[in-house]
Parts: C-alpha cells; structure tokens; sequence
C-alpha cells in the first residue's frame, strides 16, 4: 500500500471545492443526526473525508424543496436556463484540475482519465444549455374544420437520480444537464464511495445561479432508504439510474407503484471482435482504450475479446506487448495508465474470474495476479483460451481482465457476441464494407464502435437494450426523458 497521505485539500487550488456537508435545498447542511461517513482514497487507503450521511427524512425535505422551486425555474425562458447552465460549463472547466484530482482521490482512476471525465461531464452540461432553446412543439392539421390541433413539450417535473462511483462526475451531468435545461429540478443521490465530486459540482452550480432547490446533492450511505424515497415520493415524477441491472431491477420494481418514467444505464457485457481483415495495431489500441480505461471499470469496456483464427496469435502477441507496457500505481502519480480497484470487493471480482477461466482451461498470457503494490491493486491480465462456458461471459469483470477468445466466422462470432441478457456496447475491427454493414446491424447493442474501442460523446445517444437499460442519455435524444409531451386539442 502506498502510504503517502498527503492532505488532498492542500493540493487544491480552490480548497473550498472539497465539501463535507450535504446541498440540501440550496443549503450545505450536516445530518440532523450528525452522522458522516468516510470517503476513502481507493490507492492509498487513507479517509480523505467525512461527508454528512443524511436520513430518509431529510432526502424527503430536498424533494419538497424541489417541488417547490420547479415552477419558478420552469418559467425561466430557455435562454435565461441556457445562460446559467453555460456558466456553470464555464466553472466546471476553469475548475477542472481541482475537480480531476477530488475524483482521483475518491475514485481512484489516473489523474489524466479524471482530467477527461470533469471535461466528458462539463460537455453534457454545454451541450444541454444549447438544445435548451431547440424543445420545440409541433402543429397537427385538424380532424375537423373547427378544431385547432398543438403539441407542446413541458418539463416533467422533479427529477431523482441515484449514480454509480465508476464515472461520479459524468454520471450525474448526463442526468442533470438535461433535467434543468428543459426546467425540471434535480436530486441526487451519488454512490458512498465517490460523494466528492458530486457536491464539488454542486458548489459549482450554486456559483453558477442555480436557484435553491433545483439542485440538491444528497450522500448518504442508505442507497435503500433513498431509492425508496425516490420511488415513493409522489411529488418525484421521474427516475434516472446509472448502475448494475441487478439494482436497476430493484428501482423498476418500486418504481412500478407510482408508474413512475424511469431511465435506466445498466450493467453491460461489451464483446469486442478481431477480424482478418483487421488493422491489427489500430484493433490492440482500440482493446487498450476499451478494455482498461478506468482499470475496466466502465460499463462500455470489452468484457468478451474474440479474434478471428488466422490473426489470433498475432493479435494476442501485440496486445501482451501493450499490457506490459502500462504503468499500474497511484492515479495522482505521474505516468500512471492504471489505477487500484475501487473497493477489496472489486479485486475479489476480478480474481473469481480469472480464477474460474483457469479452471476451465485458459492460460494466462501476461499478468494473473494482484500488483505488488498490494491493496486494491491488480496486474492487467490476458489469459487465451477462453471460452463461452467460462463466468465472463455471463458476467461483467469490471476490472484489469481480459480474455481472448477464438471465432471461425462472422456467424459464429455473432452468435457468440449476442449470446448474453446485456446489450450496451459493442465493437470490432474490419474493413470489408460489406462485413462492417451486416455485422454492425446484426449485433444486439445499443451501441457499435467500429474499428475503434472509444464511443463516449455528448452529442451521441449513450443506452443499451436488452437488460442493459431503458432511454438515451446525451445527444437530442437525451432531452426526451425530462419531458412530457401535451396534445392540445382546441375548437375554434
Ligand atoms: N450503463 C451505464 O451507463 C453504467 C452501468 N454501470 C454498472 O454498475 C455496476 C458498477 O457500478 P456500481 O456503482 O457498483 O453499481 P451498483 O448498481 O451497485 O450501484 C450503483 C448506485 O446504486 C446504489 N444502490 C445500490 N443498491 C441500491 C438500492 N437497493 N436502491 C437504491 N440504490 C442502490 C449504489 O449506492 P452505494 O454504492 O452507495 O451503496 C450506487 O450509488 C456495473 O454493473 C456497471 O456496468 C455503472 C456505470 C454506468
Ligand atoms: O459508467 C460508465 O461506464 C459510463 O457510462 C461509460 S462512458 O459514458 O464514460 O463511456
């Protein structure tokens, strides 16, 4: 374990940006009942922070609060949300070193990938305040001589939110950008282990004009107690999720009794495929990129890598190369490419399944086993010989694992890819046009990455289907879900 403790605060430029209390209604607030919890650095192990651990009750009060200041900030003309919503753009980028290394510090990721993501995050929150003044409405030529026929768009209303560690900034902009763009308010309810970045953000928007309500921040270590809040709260009209579908299903389950609009960004099983006809160095940067941003633990990243027979072990032979190239170590060093696991629970995940591939006959190519940094650090490994039996295929690693498995033909490996309940992300490298067509549109994603192992865009739809989620989330269609849709039918 790396024992440098250093102070994050003291390597903030703007040290207020680390907050400890909850925004509460435009408030920062401890827990009535004085609880906090920590906020450990994944890498170093040491509590960075003691953040208010707020109550069922007082989760209660922000919605109250947010009912309240919806109608007020709805009847800002888009332009006026559009102006503050770029303001806090502005913030969150003249604040980007700060916010990259609070995100480091909590999540752990290197401090060039925490740079990305505050700029991935602030991208959502530019491109809504644009498609602000674009929510247009429609006019339908009338069923009959006297009647007059619109369809108007209107802000949905208040809008909960519960969001994962793995992105703890881009997460909660890809859900709130959207939400108070159209003039909806916004709670959030951010995962225990990554708070931080979350209430930085919040004291951003306050700067930025965000009235008290619209926005309010609200740690607590009862993910439970506040999903229930969410779901049973009748003045919540709308759920948005980012996490694993096991707990997705839980929140669609509440969230059934008040038949509540739900966005849904789940778990994922990415397969990433090798063709022949493959650029092989583009294909080995392209499962660097995908495989092991975030140490593997996005939703997005290849879980399943096929290669086609006649370049596997070439393919395999340049990707060992790569692996043992990155740097594994502590995300605020210098030069490190790959972080520690979130949590021990993470690194266990990733030892269950490699594990459980060498059971079943795979090999390990490079790496297998934890770093010697010890911790929650783990080597970046390749086993070949994978094979669909094996738990990494049903299941997400969510860590430094990948596996290579061999494939005959385009059949086969479509079969093979789409032979999971996940269907997120997608990839594969070729260059017939014809094979990049039929493969492309016979994969069950809702995404495909073509001859590259990075999609991630605000002005693209970001969802999956099967059991991979429900909506979109970036791009026009992201504004969909914070909007009900009115007919007005009028007899002249
Ligand atoms: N499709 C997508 O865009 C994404 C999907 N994911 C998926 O999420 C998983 C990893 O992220 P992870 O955070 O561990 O996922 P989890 O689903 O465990 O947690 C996600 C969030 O839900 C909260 N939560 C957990 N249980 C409940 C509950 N019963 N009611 C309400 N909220 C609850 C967690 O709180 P806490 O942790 O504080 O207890 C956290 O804030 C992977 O499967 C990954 O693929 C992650 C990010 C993006
Ligand atoms: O949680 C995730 O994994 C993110 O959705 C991935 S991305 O949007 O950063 O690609």
């Amino acid at each position: 374990m790396l024992d440098d403790t250093t102070d994050i605060r003291s390597m903030l430029k703007t040290p207020s940006l680390l907050r400890e209390d909850a925004y509460l209604a435009g408030n920062w607030v401890q827990a009535g009942s004085g609880k906090t919890f920590g906020v450990a650095n994944p890498a170093r192990g040491d509590i960075i922070a003691n953040v208010a651990d707020l109550s069922r009750e007082e989760i209660a009060q922000a919605i109250d609060a947010a009912h309240a200041a919806q109608p007020a900030w709805a009847a800002k003309t888009a332009k006026e949300r559009a102006q503050i919503l770029r303001r806090w753009y502005d913030l969150m980028m003249e604040h980007q070193e700060d916010l990259a290394i609070l995100m480091t510090a909590e999540q752990g990721k290197p401090l060039t990938e925490s740079r990305g993501e505050v700029a991935y995050g602030a991208a959502f929150v530019e491109w809504f305040g644009e498609e602000a003044k674009r929510v247009y409405g429609e006019t339908i030529p009338g069923h009959q001589p006297d009647k007059r026929l619109t369809v108007i768009r209107q802000p949905i209303g208040v809008a909960a939110a519960i969001t994962p560690w793995n992105f703890p900034n881009a997460m909660i902009a890809r859900k709130v950008a959207p939400a108070l763009a159209v003039g909806c308010s916004f709670v959030v309810r951010p995962a225990s282990l990554t708070p931080l970045s979350a209430l930085a953000m919040a004291a951003l928007a306050e700067e930025a004009g965000v009235p008290k309500g619209v926005f309010s921040v609200l740690p607590s270590t009862s993910s439970s107690e506040a999903g229930k809040e969410f779901c049973e709260n009748p003045k919540v009209r709308k759920l948005t999720f980012t996490g694993s579908t096991e707990v997705g299903r839980i929140l669609l389950k509440q969230a059934a009794d008040q038949v509540m609009k739900c966005s849904m960004e789940l778990g994922g099983n990415a397969p990433f495929i090798v063709f022949d006809d493959a650029d092989l160095d583009a294909a080995v940067e392209g499962a660097i990129a995908c495989k092991f941003r975030n140490n593997g633990q996005t939703c997005v990243c290849a879980n399943r890598i096929y290669v086609q027979d006649g370049v596997y072990d070439a393919f395999a032979e340049k990707l060992k190369k790569a692996v043992e190239n990155m740097k594994v170590g502590d995300g605020l060093a210098d030069g490190t490419d790959l972080g520690p696991l979130i949590e021990p629970d993470a690194l266990e995940k990733v030892q269950e399944h490699l594990d459980d591939a060498l059971s079943k006959g795979a090999t390990v190519l490079t790496g297998g086993k934890p770093h010697p940094l010890g911790g929650q650090f783990f080597q970046p490994t390749i086993v070949t010989g994978a094979t669909q039996d094996m738990k990494v295929s049903t299941e997400e690693t969510f860590g430094p694992f990948a596996p290579l498995f061999r494939f005959k033909d385009e059949d086969e490996v479509i079969a093979l890819a789409n032979d999971t309940i996940f269907g997120l992300a997608s990839y594969f490298f070729a260059k017939d046009l014809s094979r990049v067509t039929k493969v492309a549109e016979a994969l069950e994603y809702g995404i495909v990455g073509v001859n590259t192992g990075i999609i991630s865009t605000e002005v693209a739809p970001f969802g999956g289907v099967k059991q991979s989620g429900l909506g979109r989330e970036g791009s026009k269609f992201g504004i969909e879900d914070y909007v009900e849709m009115k007919y007005i039918c009028t007899s002249v």
